[in-house]
This record gives C-alpha cells, structure tokens and sequence, in this order.
C-alpha cells in the first residue's frame, strides 16, 4: 500500500522538524507526498466535485458553448474533438450553469495557487536553498493549468494512463476520488497511491526534476481503471511562470551523473522501447525550453496517449492565459461544422 508516501501536515511544517524531515524524504526518495492540514475549504471541493461529473454528461453543443464562452474568469479547452467522438452525447437533457462552472473552480484554482505557494516555501527550506531560489527560477506566480479527467466505465478492468511522468510542470497537485487505481514506481515497484480522506496527493515534475538535477525526483505513475466503474481526478499543473528565469540549481550539480543514469534506468525499464512513447529522452545538458516546446508540438499531435478512453476539461484563469497567448480552446474551427449540422 502507501506507506512510503509521507503525509505532510501542512500546519506542522513550521514547528516540527520531523514534518520537514518527511518532506525531505518524499521530494529526494519518492516523488510524491500527501498534503493534508492545507486550509482548503471542504465547500469549495464539495462544490468541484459535485459540477464535474454533469460536463461529462452534457451533450456536445452544450460543452461547445462552455469552451467557447467568454464571459467568465477561466479559459476553457475543448471538450469536443475527433477524439472524443466515440463517448461524447449527441443529444442529452444535462444543462451546464457556466457561471457556477467558473466561480467553482476558479475559486479552487486560487486555493491550490494559496497551498502550492506555501509548499513551494517549504521545499526550499527543506532543501537548503535560499528564499526565493526555486520560485524565482521556476514558480514565481505559475501558470495553473486545471484538468478535471474523466474515465469512462468500460466492462473490463483497463490501463487508463500508461506509465509517465508529469512533463511540463513543476509539481502537480491532485484531489483523487474514492474510486483508486493510480500507482508510483516505487524502487522498481509498482505502488498505490490511493485515495485519502480531506488529503492531496502531490507529485513532482519534470521541470523541478530539472532543476535540481533530478535530487527531487518525478516519479513515474500510471493508473489502472477498475471494471464496470467511472472515475473523476483533478489535477492542477503547476506549469512555468512567464517570468521564469529557467537555470538549473549549481548546488546540485553534483548530482548530475546520478541523475542521468537514473533517468536512463527508469526508462529502460519501465517502457523499454515502446516507441508510442515520447522519443526523445531529456537529459541533465537539455535545454529545457527548446524541449519544452518541442514536446508541447508532439503532445498536441498524439492526441488520446498516454490517457486512453478518457476525456479531459482543460481549464486557466483567462487573466493567466491572455498574459502568456495561451488559448485552451484553440482550434475554434473545428466546431463551425457542428455548427452547420445543427
Ligand atoms: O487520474 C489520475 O489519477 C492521475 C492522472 C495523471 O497522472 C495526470 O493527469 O497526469
Ligand atoms: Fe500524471
């Protein structure tokens, strides 16, 4: 079971060098943690899990008019493409309150920005580095991207999200469902991370990986669909900040050989050469932003892998989103047939 994820208080962090201690652990030997003590309001998840499974019920010209919609605080992504096809409603009765939609989740984007900015203090506490030293490099004011996703019922149990590592992100907060299925790799393990009660469930990403030169780790996960049930995740992507200054941290360089083995090891076995996989392999000498940009294109292009038989609503706050040119409903042609078919 879980065990080896630590569960961080964050209300003990301040007093307890234990607490510190486990946050150590989980950034440098397992690459997730649970956040539990975080403040966040149970009225305000309540609410995001009580809007989100009807989105998924809403017929195609109803979540057309959600991605396209202006009037609120967040940008919203499609919701309706060639991918989707196969399980989107052609007709159904389900109306969306947009208005209600936006303040749900707007106001819950806000709570997962007020306790990353606290963990991200802390992480630099733990690690030794000065005030400031990540956040300024990494997360000063981040862009949050919000997915809710959603996993079908299928009559067999299925893998749901083959094995990866969250790419493109600093860390990456998640409310889980009741309904588990999500594993770590775990010193060649494969573990649950299951569901817990008025808890996160953190993990780190790539870029921080990056940073640190892999001595925090983003650890490789992937999830498993239990048979005949539907299952909704929320994860919000702590992505870079236009302001990001992108340099790796010197006082881990020492760390670089370990880490480029390792990164080497993991990938080797876990998905060997399974070439549906991203090609190419991010090394300690990378330049993150050519990579990143070169791995947005190919994410774009690869449409449903690694999430197979599952739908995703994208969301941002549009303030965030104009800054950066960043357009979660892009393709706004696409819906100018449906348009015509109506
Ligand atoms: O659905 C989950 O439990 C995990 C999803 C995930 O790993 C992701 O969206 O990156
Ligand atoms: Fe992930």
């Amino acid at each position: 079971m879980s065990e080896n994820v630590p569960s961080i208080s964050i209300q003990n962090l301040r007093h307890s060098a234990e607490e510190r201690q486990k946050l150590f652990k989980g950034l440098t030997k397992v690459g997730f943690l649970y956040i539990c003590d975080h403040g966040v309001p149970k009225s305000i998840t309540d609410r995001v899990k009580r809007l989100s499974p009807d989105v998924f019920l809403a017929d195609k010209w109803e979540r057309q008019e959600l991605a396209q919609w202006r009037e609120g605080k967040l940008s919203y992504g499609d919701i309706y493409n060639e991918k989707d096809q196969r399980v989107v409603n052609e007709r159904s009765d389900v109306k969306l309150d947009k208005k209600e939609i936006d303040e749900a989740f707007f106001d819950y984007i806000s709570e997962m920005y007020r306790v990353g900015e606290i963990l991200v203090y802390w992480v630099e506490k733990v690690l030794g580095l000065k005030n400031g030293a990540l956040s300024e490099a990494y997360g000063k004011d981040p862009i949050l991207v919000q997915h809710i996703n959603y996993y079908h019922t299928k009559p067999n149990e299925r893998w749901a999200f083959v094995e990866h590592v969250d790419r493109n992100c600093i860390l990456t907060f998640l409310m889980q469902s009741e309904v588990g299925g999500l594993e770590m790799d775990f010193n060649g393990r494969w573990e649950e991370v299951p569901f817990r009660e008025n808890t996160f469930t953190v993990n780190l990403g790539n870029i921080l990986e990056h940073a640190t030169y892999g001595v925090v780790k983003a650890t490789w996960h992937r999830v498993r669909m239990p048979a005949n049930q539907k299952r909704h995740q929320w994860p919000t992507f702590f992505t870079l900040s236009p302001k990001s200054t992108l340099f790796q941290i010197q006082d881990f360089a020492w760390n670089k050989d370990n880490y480029q083995r390792r990164l080497i090891e993991e990938r080797a076995r876990i998905i060997g050469n399974d070439n549906r996989h991203q090609a190419e392999v991010l090394t300690p000498d990378t330049n993150i932003l050519e990579w990143l940009k070169e791995h947005s294109k190919e994410f774009e292009a690869r449409k449903d892998f690694p999430k197979v038989d599952s739908q995703i609503l994208e969301m941002v706050s549009r303030k965030q989103g104009d800054e950066i040119g960043y357009d979660v409903a892009e393709n706004e042609f696409r819906y100018q047939n449906y348009e015509s078919k109506k």
